[in-house]
């Protein structure tokens, strides 16, 4: 093996990416556990609610009805559990009828809405003497909005007795791709090892309208970019970045450029530097 193709199988496997997810089969299996491991995290958690930002995007949409079903299930069981959607837009989202799309998909319990513009604009006045080009200031106040919906989440968590739950998944984790304490923190991730086209099965295999299962991924944090995708940020295809982590057939140069982005975001996948 060269020693691309050995970094790739241990990216692979420290990701918990699973390859075999081929046939409608296995993957009506990999729905079931991931919905079982949300009820037994909570249950043994001793919460009684699932709290996830609902954005309009496949990740959040396929979390949050992967969500509501385990709670539903649960209180079949008998334990009384409850999910919380939040819609977290800065002032108007201009894919509002997407996310509403995705609510009326997942069906959930309860919907709490914050608009993150006021303490998000607040937090960025006291940063306005700091020397930046409009870029950086631009990508530093993005981060600001991914760590203030984290804020919101773990605000009601605490009203409600609640866990956070995260989207993130390999074909992200693998770039590093969310901030840092932002939207990569979280209690619980029931999207782990997947990677991006995975996701996607799973969205429509759990019924989600196809505008949302194919729409096109973005983090949508810049105001100099607004509905940037994803890829052009990355310079990379999810076609490239999922066949990297499955193991498939990818240019030397695609899979440098994912190594060394891995390399490079290491310390936003482990716990803080310590001494
Ligand atoms: N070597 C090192 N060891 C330990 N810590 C290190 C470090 N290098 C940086 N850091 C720390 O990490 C910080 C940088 O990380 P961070 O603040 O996250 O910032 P950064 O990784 O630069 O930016 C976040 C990226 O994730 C994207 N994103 C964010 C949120 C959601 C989504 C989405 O897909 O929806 C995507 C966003 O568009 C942007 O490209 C530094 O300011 C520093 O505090
Ligand atoms: N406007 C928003 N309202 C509520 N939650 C949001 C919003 N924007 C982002 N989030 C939260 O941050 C998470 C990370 O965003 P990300 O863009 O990676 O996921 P997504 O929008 O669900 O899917 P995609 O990556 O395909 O766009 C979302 O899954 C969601 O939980
Ligand atoms: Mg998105």
């Amino acid at each position: 093996m060269t020693t691309a193709s050995t970094r790739a199988a241990d990216i692979r496997s420290a990701l918990q990416v699973n390859p075999n997810l081929k046939g409608a089969a296995e993957l009506k299996q990999e729905i079931e556990r991931r919905v079982d491991f949300v009820k037994d995290t909570l249950r043994r958690s001793g919460m009684r609610a699932l709290v996830l930002g609902i954005s309009g995007g496949v990740d959040s949409t396929t979390a949050g009805r992967l969500c509501q079903l385990a709670v539903e299930s649960l209180r079949q069981e008998g334990y009384e559990a409850t999910f919380y959607a939040m819609r977290l837009p800065y002032g108007v989202q201009f894919d509002e009828q997407d996310a509403q799309a995705a609510l009326d998909f997942i069906k959930p319990d309860q919907i709490r809405t914050v608009d993150i513009k006021g303490s998000v604009d607040a937090m960025m006045t006291y940063f306005a003497d700091e020397p930046a080009e409009a870029a950086k200031r631009d990508f530093a106040k993005g981060n600001v909005k991914a760590r203030t919906r984290m804020v919101a989440q773990y605000t009601l968590a605490n009203f409600v007795n609640g866990l956070v739950v995260g989207t993130d998944h390999a074909a992200e984790a693998v770039m590093g791709f969310f901030t840092k304490f932002g939207d990569g923190a979280c209690d619980l991730a029931p999207l782990t090892g997947l990677v991006k086209s995975q996701v996607r099965r799973i969205a429509a295999d759990l019924g989600a309208p196809a505008g949302l299962v194919g729409k096109i991924p973005t983090a949508d944090l810049e105001e100099l970019q607004p509905g940037k995708p994803d890829e052009d940020a990355y310079g990379l295809s999810y076609e490239q970045i999922d066949a990297f982590l499955l193991g498939g057939a990818v240019d030397d140069a695609v899979a440098s450029k994912i190594i060394e982005r891995y390399d490079m975001t290491e310390h936003k996948r482990q716990l803080p530097l310590a001494p």
